[in-house]
């Protein structure tokens, strides 16, 4: 297995005035490339924690995390920024959508800000907004879609700059079922399509069964099952 994500020892301990919360300690596991992640734990886990450390937004207590074979703390701030646009996609619970501008501006607006030319962005951009079964509804600005077609541009802003892997945590939490199926199943498609890795938080234990590596973060440790449930 080619390790795309190398994470050992990790620990995070959060401080709040003089009390020190330990949140996970000596989570280890390697994950390979265009595999479908599911991580699920109780609230307050650890598990937007993890993301964020993984995603190089925030900071491990101990241990390392490499993407790509790169070590993520040491990184310079410029590299960090780099990494954040250019080997991570992230989809969030809220889809952060910029209001004003249509579906396809929000969508190759990551790739404009990082030097693409505008065409060239807007053409990736609507081939990804047909991706993800929206190409009638790419002029159309955040307020006129529903929630689960906001979330899928989301889904599609997220894959602008090839990212190889994609951190999607809760993006189905507000969704109803049915949409939340949709989008689970448009990010299970976009793994085996585009080749990506996807690390995907839910609170659902039939999405979490879908994925083939199951991550679990449950007392402060982490588990993990392999293969098809
Ligand atoms: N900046 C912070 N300072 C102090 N404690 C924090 C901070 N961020 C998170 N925590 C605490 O760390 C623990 C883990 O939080 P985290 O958001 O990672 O959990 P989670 O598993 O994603 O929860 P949920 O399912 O509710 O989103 C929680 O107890 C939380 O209160």
């Amino acid at each position: 297995m080619n390790a795309l994500v190398k994470v050992s020892g990790l620990k995070k301990v959060y401080k709040s005035g003089r009390e020190l919360l330990t949140v996970f300690q000596d989570v280890s596991f390697e994950l390979g490339e265009k595999r479908f992640v599911t991580l699920t734990g109780e609230s307050g886990s650890g598990k937007s924690t993890l993301l964020h450390i993984i995603g190089g937004l925030d900071l491990p207590s101990e241990g390392r995390v490499e993407v790509g074979g790169e070590r993520i703390s040491e990184m310079s701030e410029q590299d960090l920024t780099n990494y954040r646009n250019q080997v991570i996609g992230f989809v969030f619970q809220f889809h952060y959508l910029l209001k004003e501008f249509t579906a396809v501006e929000n969508v190759m607006l990551p790739a404009y800000m990082s030097g693409t030319p505008r065409l060239r962005a807007r053409k990736w951009a609507e081939e990804l907004i047909e991706l993800v079964g929206l190409g009638n509804r790419r002029e159309h600005y955040p307020s006129q879609l529903s929630g689960g077609e906001q979330q899928r541009v989301a889904v599609a802003r997220a894959l602008i700059n090839h990212p190889s892997l994609i951190l999607a945590d809760e993006p189905t939490g507000n969704l109803d079922e049915k949409n939340s199926i949709i989008v689970t199943e448009l990010l299970a498609r976009i793994v085996r399509e585009q080749g990506t890795t996807l690390l995907l938080v839910t609170h659902n234990p039939e999405l979490a069964a879908m994925g083939e590596v199951r991550l679990a973060l449950g007392g402060g440790a982490l588990s993990i099952e392999e293969g098809r449930a």
